[in-house]
This record gives structure tokens, C-alpha cells and sequence, in this order.
């Protein structure tokens, strides 16, 4: 039976079952067994701030709040900020916040002289202005800095002198290969800067494209599942990076900028 994305975390979360069952179909397709809530247990745990802005999100809208990243992605995107040390980091499609807190608190952790900032967009002006809010709340608003734009104008007004060492890419599932094209072309990344990218295989929607002969088939799949196959490959082919897509969570693909 073909189940629409999305279909059993809506039905989960409107059955009343715990949250954390949520999460774990969310990660691993349900067909891990426990092996989320074992991770999860075993990694960084979530602060408690960031639990009540995730859980007061889906209170407020079951459905959208399905778009942030879960606890353990969170904790992910935290280690990798971590280990490589940002200075300027950008995010496309900031939602409430909670990723960019997230990635907040890694950056919080680093010594160094000069603070390092993050700049987060969002084009609905509502959602901007809870985020504002959240990222108050949470004691970080002077390194997270929310901005009321659409990723496309964000990215074309950047002032490509203030290299960028992060983006992290989780706005309109349609338009990376917009985003990363204009990453790329202004030059936006510092020498050995990063772009990370949520949903690239979008709710397996992705790999099934392509037969086994390896070309692609325009059979079955959703519009954005057919944009984010056209995407990976134009960065697979794109001598300016490398990259590695890691089948975890929804698809993550971390590309490096080469010299
Ligand atoms: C996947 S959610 C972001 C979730 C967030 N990164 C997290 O994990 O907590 C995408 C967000 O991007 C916003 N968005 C969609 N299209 C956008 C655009 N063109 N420019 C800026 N934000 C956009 C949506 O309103 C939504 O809040």
C-alpha cells in the first residue's frame, strides 16, 4: 500500500500518541525499531528550552511543526558546528527557530575572541516575529539574528565580502538548486565553507526516480521529489564542491566548497 508523506506522523499525532513515537517514525521510517530513541538517549540531550519552544510549536499547528528538524538532528547539526567551527553562519527557512537555536548553542560552546552570529531568514512575517521571540526567550538573540526575507532576496543581497562558513539550507523544498546556485555564483562561501541540505531524498520520494540502469524515470514521485533528484545531481556534477548525502533523517546533503 502507497502511503502519502506525511500520512502516518499526521495520524500519530492525532491519535494521541506520545510525541516521542513521532519522532522515531519521523528518523527512521518506523522500520528501525528503537534505534531513534536509543540514539537519541545517547547523544547531546535537548536543552530544556528547546523541548518547550518544540513542544509549544506543535501545539500550535501539529502539522507545520512536522517541518522542523527532530531532537536528534538538532544534536547532529550542533556537533557538526562544533567540530568545524563557524564564524558566519546562514539558514534559509527558519520556522520558529528551533534549528537555528540549535545550531546557536553549538556555536555558544566555542571559544574564541570574536563571537561567531548566525543569520536565519523567514518570508512569513508571523512565523518571523514567534521566532523572535523563541530565540529571545532562549537567551540567544545576540548571537541568532532573524531576518523577515525571502531566502532568494537574502541571498541576493548578501554582501559577498562577509564569506559565509555554514548555510544551511531548509526553506521551499523547491528552490535549492536556486539557493546553491546563487551560493556559488557570488562566491558567497569562505575557502573550505559549507552548505548543508535538509530533505534532499524528501520522504523517499527521491532514490526511486532512478531505475536500475541508473537513469532517471519520470514515473511516479512529486513534483519537489523530481526537482531535488535534478538538484543532487547538478551538485554531483559541480567540479566547485564536493559533497556526501547521508541517507539520515529526511536526507542530508553536506557539500564543501573546494579551492
Ligand atoms: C522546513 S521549515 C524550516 C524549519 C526549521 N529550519 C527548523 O528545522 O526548525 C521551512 C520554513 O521556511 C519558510 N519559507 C518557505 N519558503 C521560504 C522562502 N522562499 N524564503 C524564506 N523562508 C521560506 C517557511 O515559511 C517555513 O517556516
Amino acid at each position: 500500500m502507497r502511503v502519502q508523506p506525511g500520512a502516518i506522523a499526521r495520524r500519530l499525532l492525532h491519535s494521541g500518541a506520545p510525541r516521542q513515537t513521532l519522532w522515531s517514525f519521523l528518523d527512521d521510517g518506523g522500520s528501525n525499531g528503537g534505534a531513534y530513541q536509543y540514539s537519541l538517549r545517547h547523544s547531546q540531550p535537548e536543552p530544556p528550552v528547546l523541548a518547550s519552544i518544540r513542544e509549544a510549536a506543535l501545539v500550535r499547528d501539529p502539522v507545520e511543526a512536522q517541518k522542523m528538524i527532530s531532537p536528534l538532528q538538532g544534536a547532529f547539526m550542533r556537533h557538526l558546528v562544533r567540530s568545524q567551527r563557524p564564524q558566519t553562519v546562514l539558514e534559509l527557512g527558519c520556522y520558529v527557530g528551533y534549528s537555528a537555536l540549535w545550531l546557536a548553542h553549538g556555536l555558544q560552546s566555542l571559544p574564541g575572541l570574536s563571537p561567531p552570529k548566525l543569520w536565519t531568514c523567514e518570508r512569513d512575517s508571523g512565523i518571523a516575529n514567534l521566532a523572535k521571540d523563541n530565540i529571545k526567550a532562549a537567551g540567544l538573540a545576540d548571537t541568532v539574528h532573524v531576518l523577515n526575507a525571502s531566502a532568494k532576496h537574502v541571498l541576493e543581497e548578501w554582501d559577498s565580502q562577509q564569506k559565509l562558513d555554514l548555510v544551511f539550507v531548509d526553506a521551499n523544498k523547491s528552490a535549492c538548486q536556486l539557493y546553491y546556485d546563487l551560493i556559488m555564483d557570488r562566491d558567497l562561501l569562505s575557502d573550505h565553507g559549507q552548505i548543508i541540505v535538509d530533505n534532499v531524498l524528501f520522504h523517499g520520494q527521491v532514490h526511486p526516480l532512478i531505475g536500475d540502469s541508473g537513469v532517471s524515470s519520470a514515473g511516479p514521485g512529486s513534483n519537489i521529489a523530481h526537482k531535488m533528484h535534478r538538484f543532487n545531481e547538478h551538485v554531483a556534477i559541480d567540479q566547485r564542491t564536493d559533497q556526501v548525502l547521508l541517507p539520515m533523517f529526511d536526507g542530508l546533503l553536506l557539500i564543501q566548497r573546494v579551492k
